[in-house]
């Protein structure tokens, strides 16, 4: 394709160039340009891509989009200045790609919790009903048995439309993925042609990035009112942002617990090892067993369902699909041990989700909860007093640790968790008292937190680490260190001989 063909996707302010050299590839980092590249330069929250152009013409770009022209042209390069980067590369990379998402069903999801658990259920459903679902989201890309390793839960435009092309190409045929507000407000989903869009719901999380609800929820609304068209909308109503999204359209689908919604249980019971429940819907009734646990869990079961059902999916391939989904790496994930304690791995790492969580394992009534759970660095300051209070209030004894600390000193992460939960009534503990008495304590080293956790851990009691999930590395630093909550569980609970569980820097620094 050359230049002047794809530019027919945008609108070009000015041009300063000719257009008609061919383009062999697009990249939005200079250290990616190779000869012939089309290369776009973006504003961004650390640097100014615009800052890369020699580098970017000198490793062989042909070509710039940038939002504005440099006071020195270089001869042989054609300089396109547009009114908005992102959203032109959005629109570029789509034409470049063939629009692969024009030719088969694609599914985005958005929200702050259940993302990923919904994007599981949806793909295990799609499979039973005979279709090759590629997946794209928090923990990888992947299709059939390639697998890409996810930086960030939605990757930038290039690289998501360039692993659909592929993944479609291998004979994919349902498109499933997770769309952050990051993505969304950085366009990088502005080249999708999306046939429906879920809305899990909305609680405190990035407001370091958007400042405030408002923004953070508008960001998400433009998956529905500015992406979607004519596309179906299953949103969940007992959400109050979702309630609101609702009005937008009579015809979007809402899912909720009682008879105000569009597809809701009849009946439900959520147990220590699976949820069962009849859900009823305008498509008839559908049976629920399945190996998930959590209250929460019951509203990522019905988004899947309502979605499946309005893109045509029967509801026996439904049930069997939810029945046999895999387990969501990460999202409470039991680590079995002989000790009959219920030791559980989840990614719960927003105020919203570690409530959720928390409460529903309160509900199943351990002896003793016991709750391991830190914040990470360089991300939402907020959510770290509240997510230390939601602790304290359901567990007998909460330990504060570190997450991925990132560039912050964890220290100081860990006072602004201690005044949370100091303001919530809870009282810092030393460890003599921390076998019987309730309060918290502050362990700063993961690994000694965690086994700290194990030896008070008793049978009958329940212990959830809290915030990593399926990571498998902590970042300290810049640092990526192996690290996996996991692991370390088994390690300790189990005298497993798991020697990734030794400290090992892996240099890998990206997602910091
Ligand atoms: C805050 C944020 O979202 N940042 C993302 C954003 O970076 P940015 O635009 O600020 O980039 P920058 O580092 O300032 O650089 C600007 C430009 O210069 C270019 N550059 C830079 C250096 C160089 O040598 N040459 C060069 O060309 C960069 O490639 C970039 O195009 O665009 C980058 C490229 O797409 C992303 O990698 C980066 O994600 C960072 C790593 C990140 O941590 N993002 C997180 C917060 C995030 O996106 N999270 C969401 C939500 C998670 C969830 O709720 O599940 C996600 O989707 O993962
Ligand atoms: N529907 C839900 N409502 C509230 N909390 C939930 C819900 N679903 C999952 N959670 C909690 O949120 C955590 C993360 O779930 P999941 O990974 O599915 O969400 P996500 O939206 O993909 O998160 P992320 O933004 O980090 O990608 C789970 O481990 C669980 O504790
Ligand atoms: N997608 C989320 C993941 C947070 C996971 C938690 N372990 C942390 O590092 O804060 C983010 O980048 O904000
Ligand atoms: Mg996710």
């Amino acid at each position: 394709m050359n230049l002047e063909q794809l530019l027919v996707a945008t609108q070009p302010l000015d041009v300063v160039g000719s257009m008609t050299m061919a383009i062999s590839g697009l990249a939005c980092d200079s250290r990616k340009v190779q000869a012939g590249t089309l290369f776009f330069a973006l504003p961004g929250a650390k640097v100014d891509g615009f800052d890369y152009l020699p580098q970017a013409v000198q490793a062989g770009a042909v070509a710039v989009v940038a939002e504005r022209l440099p006071d020195v042209c270089v001869e042989g390069v054609c300089y396109v200045k547009v009114a908005n980067a992102r959203q032109a590369m959005a629109a570029i990379a789509a034409a470049y790609y063939g629009h692969p998402t024009a030719k088969v069903p694609v599914i985005g999801v958005t929200g702050t919790n259940g993302k990923t658990t919904t994007t599981y259920l949806l793909e295990s459903i799609f499979k039973q009903a005979g279709f090759s679902p590629a997946v794209f989201g928090t923990i990888e890309c992947r299709f059939g048995d390639v697998q890409y390793e996810a930086a960030i839960t939605t990757p930038e435009s290039l690289d998501l439309l360039q692993m659909m092309a592929e993944f479609l190409q291998k004979g994919a045929d349902v498109l499933i993925l997770e769309v952050s507000s990051h993505a969304l407000e950085q366009h990088r989903v502005d080249g999708i042609e999306f046939n429906a869009a879920v809305f899990t719901n909305l609680t405190q999380d990035h407001l370091d990035y958007h400042e405030t609800f408002e923004r953070y929820f508008a960001s998400k609304r433009r998956l529905f009112t500015e992406l979607l068209g004519e596309g179906i909308a299953v949103i969940n109503r007992d959400d109050t942002w979702g309630a609101d999204l609702l009005q937008e359209n009579p015809q979007w689908i809402a899912f909720g617990l009682d008879d105000r919604a569009d597809v809701y249980p009849l009946h439900v019971t959520v147990g220590r090892d699976q949820i069962d429940a009849t859900f009823t819907s305008p498509q008839g009734d559908v049976v629920i067993k399945s190996g998930m646990i959590g209250d929460f869990n019951v509203y990522n079961l019905l988004g899947a369902v309502a979605t499946a059902q309005q893109l045509g999916i029967g509801n026996a391939a439904i049930s069997k699909g939810i029945t046999q989904a895999p387990q969501v790496p990460g999202r409470v994930e039991k680590v079995k041990n002989d000790k009959n304690v219920l030791a559980l791995v989840d990614y719960s790492h927003t105020p919203g989700a570690l409530d959720q969580a928390l409460k529903t394992l309160s509900k199943l009534q351990p002896k003793r909860l016991l709750t391991l759970v830190g914040c990470g660095g360089d991300r939402d300051k907020g959510k770290r007093p509240m997510m230390a209070a939601a602790a304290v209030k359901y567990s007998d004894l909460a330990i504060f640790t570190s997450d991925n600390p990132r560039t912050e000193d964890p220290l100081e992460i860990l006072v602004q968790m201690k005044s949370g939960a100091v303001a919530a009534g809870s009282q810092e503990l030393d460890m003599t008292q921390a076998a019987d008495a309730d309060g918290f304590i502050v362990i700063p080293d993961r690994r000694e937190a965690i086994e700290f956790a194990c030896m008070l851990a008793h049978s009958g009691d329940m212990l959830l680490v809290a915030g990593k999930g399926h990571e498998n590395y902590q970042i300290v630093g810049t640092k990526k260190n192996h690290f996996d909550d996991r692991e370390e569980l088994d390690r300790v609970l189990n005298g497993a001989n798991n020697s990734e569980a030794l400290p090992s820097e892996t240099g890998d620094d990206r997602h910091v």
